[in-house]
This record gives C-alpha cells, sequence and structure tokens, in this order.
C-alpha cells in the first residue's frame, strides 16, 4: 500500500525505525525536495485543510486558472525566483548523504515546532526556515550591523510571527503573499528584507518600489523605512504631490520609492519615471489595492516595473479568497504565509456590540462612555465626511479635545490631525475609513464604530488600530435596526478571534454583505447652515 507522504512527516512523532522501509525510498535530491514540500503543506492551517478538501471540480478549475493568465492581468507570470532550500545537502558519499538527510530531517522538525509555536502555517514548495531571533538575520543571512542596530533601538527584542517567516522567504528570492493580523509588524516584515537584498545605496535608478492605498499610509511607511535605514545612504523618497509635477523623474535619484497606486502611475505616464530596474515590489494592504477602481492603476505599475528578477510579495491583514486566488495565478511559486486564522481581528482586542436604536442614541451612548469610562485615546469611526464633520461639531460643544480627518480637509490639515492625535495634543480623532488600514498609532485605548462598518474587512482594520504590537485595545460597535442584518458578519470575526456574542446574534441568519452604509440621520444636534 502506497503510504500518504505527510503521514511519514508528522511533525516530531516520525519514527524512523517504524518506517523503515517507507524511509528508503525517498532516497534521491528530487525527493529531497518533495519532502520538505510536503512537510510544509503538514504545517497548514484548519483553513488551509480545508482548501484541501474543497471538491475536486472546484480544484480543477483552480488548476486550469492557476496556468492560464487572470483577464486584464497578467504581469505578474514573468518573473523568476530560484527556489532555495533550507538545509543543504553538502556530503557526497554514500554516508554524508544520509548523515545530510538526516540533518534534513532535523531542521524540519524544527522548523514545524517553531511554526506551530507561533501559528504560523505555510504552503508552497520548499519553504525557507523561519527565523529563530534577530541575531540569525546576520549568521544567516549576513545582515549589516546598522539594519540589526537600528531594529534593537526600535526595542525590537524578538521577530513578530509574520516576521519570523516572511523575512527569509523574501531574502531567498521567493515571491510572497502574506496575512497576519493587524499590528503584527509587517511593515518590518518586507522592509528589512528590502533593504537587506539592495544592499547599499546606489545611482542606478529605483531599485524598491512600495505601493500603499492612502497616502497617509504611504507617509507612514516612509518614516518607518527611514528609521530602520539609518547609517545607510540609501535614498529613501515619498512620492508626494509636489514630486509627481516635477516634469522628468527619468532622472530621480531614488533607491526605495513609497506611493499610493495613482500617484505613481502619473508619474510612469506623465513624468518619464522609469521603473524597469526595481528589483523588490511591495504591495501592501494589497486586497484594498486589488479592489476595484484601484486595480487597473495596479496592473500599469507592476508592468512598468519590468525586470524579470524582481521579487514581488502581498502584505495584509485580510485577504479574501478572490484576492488569493488572483495571486495565486499571477505569481511565480509563491510561498503564502498566514499567521493564525485568515481574515481575523487581532486577539489581543476586547470586541462589544452596542445596540444604541437610533443616531440619538448613538450620541447619547458615546456622552454617557466618554463620562463614565472611555479611556483615551480613542479613535471614533464613521461612514462619511459630512458625518466626521457632524460629530466632530458636537463633541466640541463638549469641549471633548477632539480633530477630525476626512477627504475634504487638504494634506496638511490632514497630517496635522494625525501628527496631534499621535503627540497626544488630541485624545480623540474622528475618521472615515481614510485612515482604517495600516496606520499605527500606538497607543490608541478604544475604536469606537460610531457608524457599523461596511464590510467584514472593514472591521478588522477599523478595530485593529488599536490592540497593536502586543497590547490589548478595545473594540465598541454601535448597531442600529438598519445594522442587524449583517450582524452576524461581524459577530462571526468576533467568535472567531475569541470574544462572546450573545447567542440571539449567532442565530441570526449571515446575509450576504454588500456594502452597507444606509441613508442616516444626521447627528448634529444644530441646525444645518451651522455645520463646518
Ligand atoms: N518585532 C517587533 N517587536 C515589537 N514591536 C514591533 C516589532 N515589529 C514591529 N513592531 C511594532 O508593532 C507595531 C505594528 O507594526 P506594523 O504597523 O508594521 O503592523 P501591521 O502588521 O502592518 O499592521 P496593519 O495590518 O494594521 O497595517 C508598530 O508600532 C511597530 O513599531
Amino acid at each position: 500500500m502506497e503510504r500518504d507522504p505527510l503521514f511519514l512527516f508528522a511533525g516530531i512523532h516520525f519514527n524512523r525505525k517504524k518506517f523503515a522501509g517507507d524511509f528508503a525510498r525517498f532516497r534521491d535530491n528530487k525527493e529531497r525536495i518533495d519532502l520538505v514540500e510536503n512537510s510544509s503543506l503538514l504545517e497548514t492551517s484548519a483553513v488551509e485543510r480545508e482548501e484541501a478538501t474543497v471538491p475536486a471540480k472546484k480544484r480543477k478549475r483552480k488548476a486550469v486558472s492557476a496556468s492560464g493568465t487572470v483577464e486584464g492581468f497578467s504581469v505578474f507570470k514573468s518573473s523568476k525566483s530560484a527556489p532555495t532550500s533550507v538545509v543543504e545537502l553538502k556530503e557526497t558519499d554514500e554516508d554524508g548523504h544520509l548523515k545530510g538527510r538526516k540533518e534534513m530531517y532535523r531542521q524540519m522538525e524544527r522548523d514545524a515546532i517553531l511554526r506551530k509555536k507561533h501559528n504560523v502555517h505555510v504552503s508552497g514548495s520548499n519553504v525557507p526556515s523561519p527565523l529563530q531571533d534577530f541575531a540569525e538575520l546576520r549568521t544567516r543571512f549576513k545582515c549589516k550591523s546598522y539594519l540589526l542596530r537600528n531594529i534593537a533601538e526600535l526595542g525590537f527584542k524578538e521577530p513578530t510571527p509574520i516576521q519570523r517567516q516572511a523575512i527569509p522567504v523574501l531574502l531567498s528570492g521567493r515571491e510572497c503573499f502574506a496575512c497576519a493580523p493587524t499590528g503584527s509588524g509587517k511593515t518590518l516584515a518586507f522592509v528589512c528584507p528590502m533593504l537587506m537584498k539592495l544592499k547599499h545605496a546606489s545611482k542606478e535608478g529605483i531599485r524598491a518600489v512600495i505601493l500603499c492605498p492612502t497616502k497617509e499610509l504611504a507617509a507612514q511607511t516612509t518614516r518607518e523605512c527611514r528609521k530602520l535605514a539609518r547609517g545607510n545612504k540609501f535614498r529613501i523618497k515619498l512620492m508626494t504631490k509636489a514630486l509627481v509635477t516635477n516634469p522628468d523623474l527619468s532622472k530621480l535619484r531614488c533607491d526605495i520609492l513609497i506611493s499610493t497606486p495613482l500617484r505613481l502611475r502619473l508619474a510612469i505616464k506623465n513624468r518619464k519615471m522609469n521603473l524597469s530596474r526595481v528589483e523588490y515590489l511591495v504591495l501592501d494592504e494589497s486586497d484594498k489595492l486589488f479592489e476595484l477602481g484601484l486595480v487597473k492603476q495596479i496592473d500599469f505599475v507592476v508592468k512598468a516595473c519590468s525586470n524579470p528578477s524582481i521579487v514581488r510579495s502581498l502584505f495584509s491583514a485580510t485577504l479574501p479568497d478572490y484576492v488569493e486566488e488572483l495571486a495565486r495565478t499571477i505569481m511565480h511559486d509563491a510561498i503564502r504565509v498566514i499567521v493564525g486564522r485568515k481574515n481575523t481581528a487581532s486577539e489581543s482586542i476586547k470586541q462589544k456590540l452596542v445596540f444604541a436604536g437610533s443616531e440619538e442614541g448613538k450620541l447619547l451612548a458615546l456622552r454617557q462612555s466618554f463620562a463614565e469610562s472611555l479611556n483615551p485615546p480613542v479613535l471614533i469611526f464613521v461612514q462619511s465626511k459630512e458625518r466626521a464633520k457632524e460629530l466632530y461639531g458636537e463633541l466640541a460643544l463638549d469641549n471633548i479635545r477632539a480633530s477630525v480627518i476626512h477627504s475634504d480637509l487638504s494634506q496638511v490639515q490632514r497630517e496635522n490631525a494625525v501628527d496631534d492625535f499621535r503627540a497626544g495634543k488630541t485624545w480623540v480623532l474622528i475618521a472615515t475609513d481614510v485612515i482604517a488600514r495600516g496606520m499605527d498609532f500606538k497607543g490608541v485605548n478604544c475604536v469606537i464604530n460610531y457608524d457599523f462598518p461596511d464590510s467584514a474587512a472593514a472591521y478588522i482594520h477599523r478595530i485593529g488600530r488599536s490592540g497593536r504590537a502586543g497590547r490589548s485595545g478595545e473594540a465598541i460597535t454601535f448597531y442600529t435596526e438598519d445594522d442587524i442584518p449583517y450582524l452576524r458578519n461581524i459577530a462571526n470575526v468576533m467568535t472567531a478571534s475569541g470574544c462572546e456574542v450573545p447567542s440571539w446574534i449567532m442565530a441570526l441568519t449571515k446575509t450576504k454583505w454588500k456594502k452597507h452604509r444606509p441613508k442616516r440621520e444626521s447627528i448634529s444636534t444644530k441646525p444645518k447652515d451651522e455645520i463646518a
């Protein structure tokens, strides 16, 4: 009887003596690679196991699309990557060969244990070993001391789970799509290997590009990049409005460029920006970038990054199936890294649903919370800029130190709102979804969804502004009658991250989520013409 190779390598309990016969079948190098592949499959999560059991028909369809192209999006396909083995079999003679194989199995076991400990699930062939610690960056990958020093100065003692696995994947030249909870250090997971791969500043043009869905996030990522690159002479540039109006960007001296897709597209199209030397491309918040409206711009940028040895990666806290399927078909031999369960909220956030009855009820509940228990800084999300202005007006009446951010404000005003909140000058920041993704406000104690989010992903990203980097946080979501059909969707996210939900909510039928932005009564208690 053929034994399932997965069975052979079931983690640390493998009994080599008992299965010596099976063992002998795995002699040559080709099989060694198969085994490494299989062992990585072993570590897949329950979610991935579910995928393995999808009906054959579905799987067949996937297989077909994996070899074909996605309509209007075929640009990722040209990439080459050099598969890298974690354990090199150095010995060539028979004894040495055996010794090498033994060491390889031991390493596979160690990798499996480490991944299990940190809840890391991988799939793809020949997955590099996760990092034990940051020191391994030097011993295994010859990381320069400036970077290790900067990591230490930022107070990072241990790599986070996504950093443990995604960094070696990218350093091995493999493409990667990664999904890890909000606030779990994804930025370092892609910036660190990027700095290591680029090695030093060069005059050869743009060599790395990071795409972010919003200007605020692009600015934040630029700052983080610069902090990590301190002591090296990399030119790290943010694609600002001023830069994009420069008539000729063909000679821009820049190693790393961080931009939103729209600005970068303009720069390529109208300002002769040349991305043909880009070796490293990151799509941060990739599911947002793949949303309708942005996908054309992404396609344009990715095509412009025509270097055949480019390494591309996708990072997000939410990775819907359609983005994953797209990524599967367009990336070359990519490794998938998932921390925890896909599309769940960070477990360090205490989540609560509050029935507010009406719009009036929400304002009352908010005022009451401020009076009784709310511990600033607090971030409040509403569904539109009009409502942000209205709520800001109301909180001003209560003398609460609040600021507001929405798309009607100038870039400077938006930056000031974020900076004031960061610096503690304001305690409450009222926002639309413009800052729901990626923004890292370290000490946010509570996120209030004043208006119910319009999707599960929006919920996960919004509440993920608190409970970051292992800190605890709180999230309160107000709902009214209008929101009840969608309650169950949020409740599912809550239970998946360990929060309790009343049983009547779990008994509601799940509604297929359309963008849920009902027309809501005005928040304002002031006459209309007095609202700023
Ligand atoms: N190894 C580490 N140890 C401790 N803190 C870390 C480590 N790596 C990153 N951080 C900190 O964790 C916080 C969150 O990191 P980051 O913004 O990269 O999260 P993220 O996973 O990208 O979140 P989001 O999905 O919301 O964009 C930051 O304040 C960062 O400085």
